[in-house]
């Protein structure tokens, strides 16, 4: 049983200046982690507030409304103990692993230095035992990965090296935001695989943050679709890809270019307007259209909602039976 993330009822806000705001994410509640390992892909279109829910969930960004917890407390107010294990135990792997090396330093360094900073190892010799033996975990090859520079580093062996760099920490979530996006076609699959494995293999849970509903589908449990800071459709990734409820989920999905020779390629077309499924300060609500998942539609006194989170327990629980 790992420690929940428990994101209840959040909203940002940004000002914007001049009297004016922009509502970057609206009412969401999700849970990663707890009873059973899960991967929820949150699937968006540039805007959609992926990175502003990364930020979120990694305690950088504080939400104006709401609350996000780590194992029952809130992130906002830890004790200086409980944030730092917060901030061992929660990791992220971003979209460009170049940009998160310091190109001066060996590899080495940002592997070792986190290792120091937790107090994880005694010794320089028992951090490197423990790199190499993670770093041979995503299919490097130490001999060929320590004493090198970023740029000496192939784009995918930078990105395994972020992986790796995660899971030194013994991470129990891991918040993977655009993973792939600058990876070649051909490594992205390894890649995927290795993600998979954490949750498989190590019992981590994931947050999968993508604009790629093919590697959702591929990857995740549960899909979260985020259109304008709005989760608009929720549940298992099976029957969000082939079954998709919300007419914006429909739209995303045709608006993927479609290996299919009787239907043409989409790719000159617009992607779904990003207004076209809101109407103007729209109070959405998530309503279930089976127990294991929900659509947003105008919220209804009559009828009462669900959330996210309900949704993803109910995907996990379903799993668990099969
Ligand atoms: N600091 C900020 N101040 C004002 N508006 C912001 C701020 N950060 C984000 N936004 C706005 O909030 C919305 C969500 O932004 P966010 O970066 O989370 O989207 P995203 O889905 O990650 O997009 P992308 O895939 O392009 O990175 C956007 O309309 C963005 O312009």
């Amino acid at each position: 049983m790992s420690k929940l993330l428990e994101v209840r009822s959040a909203s940002v806000v940004f000002d914007t200046g001049g009297g004016s705001s922009k509502r970057a994410l609206d009412d969401i509640s999700l849970e990663i982690g707890g009873p059973t390992p899960s991967i929820t892909a949150v699937v968006g279109e540039s805007g959609s507030g992926k990175s502003t829910l990364i930020r979120l969930l990694l305690g950088f960004q504080h939400p104006t409304d709401g609350e996000v917890s780590y194992n029952g407390q809130n992130v906002a107010t830890l004790s200086s103990s409980a944030a730092r294990t917060f901030r061992r135990e929660v990791q992220a792997i971003f979209q460009d692993p170049f940009d998160a090396f310091n190109p001066f330093y060996k590899i080495d360094h940002p592997l070792v230095t986190p290792l120091k900073a937790f107090g994880l190892v005694a010794s320089r010799d028992e951090a490197y035992e423990r790199i190499e033996r993670t770093l041979r975990s995503v299919g490097l090859d130490p001999a060929n990965t320590l004493g090198k520079y970023p740029h000496q580093l192939s784009g995918g062996q930078r990105q395994r090296v972020m992986i790796a760099r995660s899971l030194l920490l013994d991470p129990q979530i891991v918040l993977a935001d655009e993973p792939v996006s600058m990876v070649d076609a051909s490594l992205r699959a390894t890649i995927l695989d290795i993600l998979y494995g954490l949750k498989q293999e190590l019992g981590i849970s994931l947050v999968y943050v993508t604009h790629d509903l093919t590697t959702a589908y591929q990857v995740a449990d549960t899909i979260v679709v985020l259109h304008g800071g709005h989760i608009m459709e929720v549940g298992p990734s099976e029957k969000v890809i082939h079954d998709p409820r919300h007419a914006y989920t429909r739209a995303l999905i045709e608006a993927v270019p479609s290996p299919d020779p009787d239907k043409p390629w989409n790719l000159e077309e617009e992607p779904p307007s990003p207004d076209a499924f809101l109407s103007a300060g729209a109070d959405l609500a998530l309503y279930a259209t089976e127990p294991d998942r929900a659509i947003a539609a105008p919220r209804r006194s009559s009828e009462p909602a669900v959330t996210a989170a309900s949704i993803q327990r109910a995907v996990m629980a379903q799993k668990a039976q099969q």
